[in-house]
């Protein structure tokens, strides 16, 4: 019986499957993602777990050669095939944050105010400044930089580099953020600072998380996803999947012996 507390799907993959020329690297996944929770995705090396973020907002359609087939919903509505939703539309409701920081060449400012200009969002002045302070707020990042905001992005430190590309994608308003290996370059001060951050964020926002790191995965998530050779072998409650796993192989990845 279904469990009348269970978040609704945020998004939905269904027969989800993806071949780079040719060559199958995801093979027909099917994946619920909950609402205002995070999950996180596991597996080891070339398993399909990038491959399948970049499905959630239509970023494989930049890789040639890709080519991707089945079904991803966001609130009911198709990414993919017949009255599918605007691309662009879908990358500003479905924001990305990459393994390593990338910010503009511009300030601090410009950075957060790059998306909401581009979409012509708010207006210049007061509202850019309100809607630039909340998002670095929300993204930890304010009390560092508020004195600053004319100065370079690409001059912070690279743990607060990340956080200002979390508050450029927070700036358009997302409902879904992906981040893929977000703490990968970071130190462990500022990999811990990027994960209360998330932990903070899931009030607001649905997260999908790649990890290499398992600790990680069972700090930050409530749902976790192991995928191997471009498959979902189980996915469940995070402490459940870490604790109690019911398949070999996630058994034999958490404990190490192999990945
Ligand atoms: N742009 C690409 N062109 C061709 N093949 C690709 C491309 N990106 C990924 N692949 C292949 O698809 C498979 C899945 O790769 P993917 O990067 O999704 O795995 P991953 O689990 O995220 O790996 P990692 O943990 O190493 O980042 C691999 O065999 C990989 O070589």
């Amino acid at each position: 019986m279904p469990d009348p507390g269970a978040p609704a799907s945020k998004m939905t993959a269904r027969r989800l499957a993806v071949r780079y020329d040719g060559k199958l690297a995801l093979k027909t996944v099917d994946l619920d993602i909950p609402a205002g929770r995070v999950t996180a995705l596991i597996g080891p090396s070339g398993c399909g777990k990038s491959t399948f973020l970049r499905c959630l907002n239509r970023m494989n359609d930049t890789i040639v050669g890709a080519r991707v087939e089945g079904e991803v919903t966001l609130d009911g509505e198709p990414l993919y095939g017949p009255g599918a939703i605007d691309p662009v539309l879908l990358r500003s409701r479905v924001g990305m944050v990459f393994q390593k920081p990338n910010p503009f060449p511009k300030s601090i400012y410009d950075n957060v105010a790059f998306g909401p200009r581009l979409m012509r969002r708010v207006a210049e002045g007061e509202e850019m400044d309100a809607l630039v302070q909340s998002s670095l707020e929300q993204a930890g990042l304010w009390a560092e930089v508020k004195d600053r905001l004319d100065a370079k992005g690409t001059g912070l430190s690279g743990g607060q580099q990340q956080r200002l590309c979390i508050a450029r994608a927070i700036a358009v308003g997302p409902e879904v953020i992906l981040m893929d290996e977000p703490c990968s370059a970071l130190d462990p001060i500022a990999t811990a600072k990027v994960e209360e951050l998330i932990d903070s964020l899931r009030d607001r926002f649905t997260i999908v998380i790649v990890t290499h790191s398992m600790q990680q995965a069972a700090r930050v998530s409530q749902v976790t996803a192991f995928f191997h050779l471009g498959t979902i072998v189980e996915v469940g409650a995070t402490e459940q999947l870490f604790t109690a796993p019911v398949h070999e192989l996630t058994q034999g990845y958490i404990t190490g012996r192999f990945g």
